[in-house]
């Protein structure tokens, strides 16, 4: 089992990502976009970073680079892809999964330790957790805002794709405790298959008690229990 972390130009968390996933012993190796998905990969993350330096949107052009064609082409037939900041940027913009990160409503770049609730806890990425269960974990982003037009949003509740959302410690929901004013505080929202998911804040960063906390680990072991591979 080998997850494809991929590196763009721009990039800036493709080697913790790997080192992340290495260190819950799964194994993992950084991808150059241009050299295209191995065929031996079991998983692809999109990690986080400032791919094309964000030019024109976060994740845009990224998204639109070859790579991204064979990883939706792959996803659609089973291939686990989580895309993490940078990632869900370009994840959203490449039609993985719906709607869009924009920019937070600070207007500023927000680098900070956030509470999520866990939405729906009967997915590979979430099923280390209790649905309700609040996780501290990380943000860094200055486009994390999610938005969705109102027929997407809707058909995500219906369909119980939201993931993540922000909320206080207490696991309260609550606009106070939304960091980037994303809708209805989602943070991570799945694609049309629950093998796919994009989310804003940073599991790899999260993965060591010294570095703060391990509430990622469980979201990265998704890899682990996503079964299909191609
Ligand atoms: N940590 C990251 O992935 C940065 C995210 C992104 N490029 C932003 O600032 O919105």
């Amino acid at each position: 089992m080998t997850v494809a972390v991929i590196q763009f130009g721009g990039s800036n968390c493709d080697r913790d990502s790997v080192r992340a996933l290495s260190h819950l012993g799964i194994d993992a190796e950084r991808v150059w976009y241009e050299d295209g998905l191995p065929d031996d990969a079991t998983g692809v993350m999109l990690p986080g970073g400032f791919s094309y330096g964000d030019y024109l949107r976060a994740g845009a052009m990224a998204g639109r680079t070859p790579i991204l064609a064979s990883i939706r082409e792959a996803a659609a037939e089973g291939l686990p892809v989580l895309g993490v900041c940078n990632g869900a940027q370009i994840g959203c913009e490449a039609g993985l999964t719906p709607g869009a990160f924009t920019v937070n409503r600070s207007a500023r770049f927000q680098c900070e330790r956030i509470h999520v609730r866990v939405e729906n806890a009967d997915t590979p990425w979430t099923a280390a957790y209790d649905e309700g269960a609040v996780l501290e974990l990380p943000i860094a982003h200055g486009e994390g805002r999610f938005e969705a037009d109102d027929d997407t949003y809707d058909r995500l509740v219906e369909e119980d794709r939201i993931l993540l959302r922000y909320c206080d410690a207490d696991g309260d929901v609550t606009d106070a405790a939304n960091p980037n004013g994303s809708r209805d505080n989602v943070a991570g929202v799945l694609g049309s298959q629950e093998t796919v998911a994009v989310m804003m804040p940073h599991p790899e960063r999260a993965t060591l008690p010294d570095l703060g906390g391990t509430d990622g680990t469980g979201l990265l072991r998704g890899f682990e229990r996503t079964t299909t591979t191609v």
